[in-house]
C-alpha cells in the first residue's frame, strides 16, 4: 500500500469569477494531527470540502490512499470521515437513531450497525446520551455526535472543519481531548482560525492565506519561523533606560517592572554579548538574559502579509 495517506495536487477552486483557493499542494504520509490554519475566508472550508468530495474542484486532484476522489469518489470516501463546519445533524432524531442512519449512509452492513454504533458512542463518551434527542443536547455533546458520525465507518483519515467553533472553554477542552484520542488510531486534519487551537492540539501546520499555502511544517518550526528580535534581561543594579539604549544594536527599551527590561535589538546574537560585557564592566549584576520567542500571533500577522 502507498505511504501517501492523502495528497492534494495543484488544487484550485473558483466559485464564480473569484478564485477561493489557488494551487494548493500538500501530501500527508505520516499519522498525526494536522492543523489547517487561516483567517476567515482564507479557503479552509473550500479545501476541506473538496478533499472530502462534497465540492467539485475547478482544477487539480485529491488522492486518498492513491485513489482519485474525482474519479472514484465512493472508494475514496470510504477512507474519509468528515465533520463539516455546520455539522449535518438531524436534530429531531435521538443520538442512536442518527448514528444508525449515518452507518447506513456509510454502507455498513445491517448486521454490523449496532456494534459500530455502540463502539462510537463509547469512543465519544456519549453512550449515556444515546436516547436523547440531538436538539436537546449541549453544543459540546452535539459536536461529539458530529465526530461520532465522522468515524462510524472507522476511516483512516478524518477531516474536522472548525471542530471547536462556538463552544465554551470547557467544551473546547473536551473536544480537543477527544480529537487527540481519535487521532491515536488515525490521521486527523482540522481547520481553525485560532492559533492556540493549533498549538494545543496539532503536530503539524499548514497555514493558508488568501487561498494559498504560506507555511507547512511542525508546530515548533512555525513557532521559530520568525527569528526573535527581543531579549528579556534582569539586573540587580538596574541601569537607566538611556544607558541600555546607548548599547550598540539596542533599538528600544521597555521597562517590565521589577528589575526586568525588554530590549528590542537589530543585529542578531552580537548584541547579547555586548550587553553581558557592558553589564560586567559597569557592575549591573545581570541575573537573566534570554531571547523572547515570537508569539504565534506575531507570526500569524507576519505570514498573513506575504
Ligand atoms: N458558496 C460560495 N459561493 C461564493 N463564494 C464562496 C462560497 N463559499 C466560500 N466562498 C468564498 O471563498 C473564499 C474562501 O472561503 P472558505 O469558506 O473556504 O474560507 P474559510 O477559510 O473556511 O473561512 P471561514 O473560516 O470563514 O469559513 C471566501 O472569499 C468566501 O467568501
Amino acid at each position: 500500500m502507498t505511504d501517501s495517506i492523502v495528497k492534494v495536487e495543484k488544487l484550485s477552486h473558483r466559485y464564480s469569477v473569484q478564485w477561493a483557493i489557488r494551487d494548493i499542494n500538500f501530501e500527508i504520509t505520516k499519522n498525526g494531527i494536522y492543523g489547517l490554519l487561516g483567517s476567515n475566508g482564507a479557503g479552509k472550508s473550500t479545501t476541506m470540502n473538496i478533499m472530502c468530495g462534497v465540492l467539485k474542484q475547478t482544477e487539480g486532484n485529491v488522492y486518498v490512499r492513491g485513489i482519485n476522489m474525482r474519479e472514484n469518489p465512493v472508494e475514496a470516501k470510504r477512507r474519509i470521515g468528515f465533520l463539516p463546519q455546520k455539522p449535518p445533524l438531524h436534530t429531531d432524531l435521538t443520538v442512536e437513531e442518527f448514528l444508525k442512519y449515518s452507518a447506513r449512509l456509510r454502507f455498513i452492513p445491517a448486521v454490523e450497525i449496532d456494534k459500530a454504533v455502540s463502539h462510537v458512542l463509547a469512543r465519544c463518551s456519549i453512550t449515556h446520551m444515546r436516547k436523547r434527542l440531538i436538539r436537546n443536547l449541549s453544543g459540546g455533546y452535539q459536536q461529539r455526535v458530529g465526530i461520532a458520525q465522522a468515524i462510524i465507518h472507522n476511516p483512516e483519515f478524518v477531516v474536522l472543519d472548525e471542530p471547536t467553533n462556538g463552544l465554551d472553554p470547557n467544551q473546547i477542552l473536551e473536544i480537543r481531548n477527544l480529537v487527540k484520542e481519535i487521532a491515536e488510531e488515525r490521521t486527523v486534519i482540522l481547520s481553525t482560525h485560532i492559533l492556540s487551537e493549533v498549538q494545543a492540539t496539532c503536530d503539524y501546520i499548514r497555514m493558508i492565506e488568501q487561498g494559498r499555502v504560506v507555511f507547512a511544517g511542525t508546530v515548533d518550526e512555525f513557532d521559530n519561523y520568525i527569528v526573535p528580535n527581543t531579549l528579556i534581561v534582569s539586573m540587580i543594579a538596574m541601569p537607566s533606560v538611556a544607558e541600555l539604549q546607548a548599547i550598540p544594536g539596542v533599538a528600544g527599551v521597555e521597562e517590565l517592572g521589577g528589575p526586568k527590561y525588554r530590549l528590542k535589538f537589530t543585529d542578531g546574537q552580537e548584541v547579547k554579548e555586548r550587553i553581558i560585557e557592558t553589564s560586567v564592566a559597569r557592575g549591573w549584576r545581570l541575573t537573566e538574559i534570554y531571547a523572547e520567542k515570537s508569539s504565534l500571533d506575531a507570526i500569524f500577522a507576519e505570514l498573513s502579509k506575504q
